[in-house]
């Protein structure tokens, strides 16, 4: 599903008529996406650093890489209708029409055409999932699992997948210390987890980008996995699998190049979401049924295991180097 130039121009007039002022990180985002779109990557300067506003500008665009202009036109386009509608009183959304869904800080969030899209949307960040972030995430599929679409999408906004867990979340420690952080995380994650053990529709991801730890070993629990061929996925070892490999693995269902990734795989969302929805959700609840309570007991293991993992030093000196590592540049 891709907007076309003419969405593009109406999203570019819907920004004018915007009510509230939506904020400088929403606005940067809006510009990156725009230049992005008409103009492809990043070709300006690097301002110098005491020159903010395009420093920030320049950064904001720059962090986009090479997302396609066809994939920056349609994320502009999402952008600006989920602010549109979160920025509208709610009352003007007529109840049971498809409506953009809001109300989320780190995920866009839409339903329409029986298709529940919910994409991670901390671009600057590689979309690291934060603790805001697994929160949001259960909350947008326990959403999903009630509303009245088909399946449910999982995607990445900008040129990245998902980098993981968001390594700074091993920096707030509360006052019970580090010990209690990891007991809190674990339990966190395995709550997260069980969300997509349990989800009841079809779930589908789509890796427009690199991906990486978590948002890579939860891609076992999707029902399908349509990859582009600019994705990697990082695992054991840190190495880099391209999609061909991890489509040979068995972990992706189908790769695309990434030029026509859009429209082939939302050319399948669409056919699949007209399938009959109580006959794909009985599928999944017959199939799902056979290894869900072994699957939850493998993912209590895995907490208990990391909670412990979390408290080494192999753990805590790898999350300093990354996050010490520009100071050393
Ligand atoms: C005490 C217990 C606490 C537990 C807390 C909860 C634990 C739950 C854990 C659940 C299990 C999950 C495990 C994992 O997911 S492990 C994998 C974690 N991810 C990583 O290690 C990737 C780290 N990132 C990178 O290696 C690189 O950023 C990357 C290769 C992804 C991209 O490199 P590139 O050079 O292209 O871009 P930058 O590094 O400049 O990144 C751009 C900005 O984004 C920030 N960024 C990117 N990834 C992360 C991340 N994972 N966490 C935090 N921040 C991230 C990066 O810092 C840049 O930001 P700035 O522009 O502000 O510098």
């Amino acid at each position: 599903m891709r907007a076309s130039q003419k969405d593009f121009e109406n999203a570019m007039n819907q920004v004018k008529l915007l009510k509230k002022d939506p904020g400088n990180e929403v606005k940067l985002k809006l510009y990156a996406l725009y230049k992005q779109a008409t103009e492809g990557p990043c070709n300006m300067p690097k301002p110098g650093v005491f020159d903010l506003i395009n420093k920030a500008k320049w950064d904001a665009w720059n962090t986009l890489g090479s997302l396609p202009k066809e994939t920056a036109r349609q994320n502009y386009v999402d952008l600006v209708s989920s602010l549109s509608s979160s920025l509208e009183s709610s009352s003007q959304v007529e109840p049971g029409t498809d409506r953009k869904s809001t109300g989320y800080e780190t995920l866009m969030v839409t339903s329409e055409d029986g298709i529940t899209k919910i994409t991670l949307n901390r671009p600057a960040k590689k979309n690291a999932i934060n603790i805001e972030m697994y929160h949001e995430i259960m909350r947008a599929l326990k959403a999903a699992s009630k509303d009245d679409s088909s399946i449910t999408v999982l995607t990445g906004n900008g040129d990245y997948y998902s980098s993981g867990n968001d390594l700074t979340n091993f920096t707030d420690i509360p006052p019970g210390g580090v010990e209690e952080k990891a007991k809190n995380s674990a339990i966190l994650l395995r709550e997260f987890v069980g969300c997509f053990i349990d989800f009841p529709k079809p779930l589908i991801a789509m890796v427009n980008g690199p991906a990486v730890g978590i948002s890579v070993t939860i891609l076992g629990l999707f029902d399908a996995v349509y990859a582009s061929d600019r994705a990697t996925e990082m695992l054991v070892f840190g190495k880099k699998l391209t999609a061909g490999e991890a489509c040979a693995q068995g972990l992706v269902t189908e790769v695309f190049p990434d030029s026509t990734f859009q429209k082939e795989v939302w050319t399948r969302l669409k056919a699949f979401a007209k399938l009959p929805p109580n006959a794909m959700r009985i599928s999944k609840e017959v199939i799902r049924n056979r290894e869900k309570e072994k699957l939850h007991a493998v993912n209590a293991e895995e907490c208990s295991v990391l909670q412990e993992r979390w408290l080494s030093d192999e753990c805590m000196n790898a999350v300093m180097n990354f996050l010490s590592r520009k100071s050393n540049l």
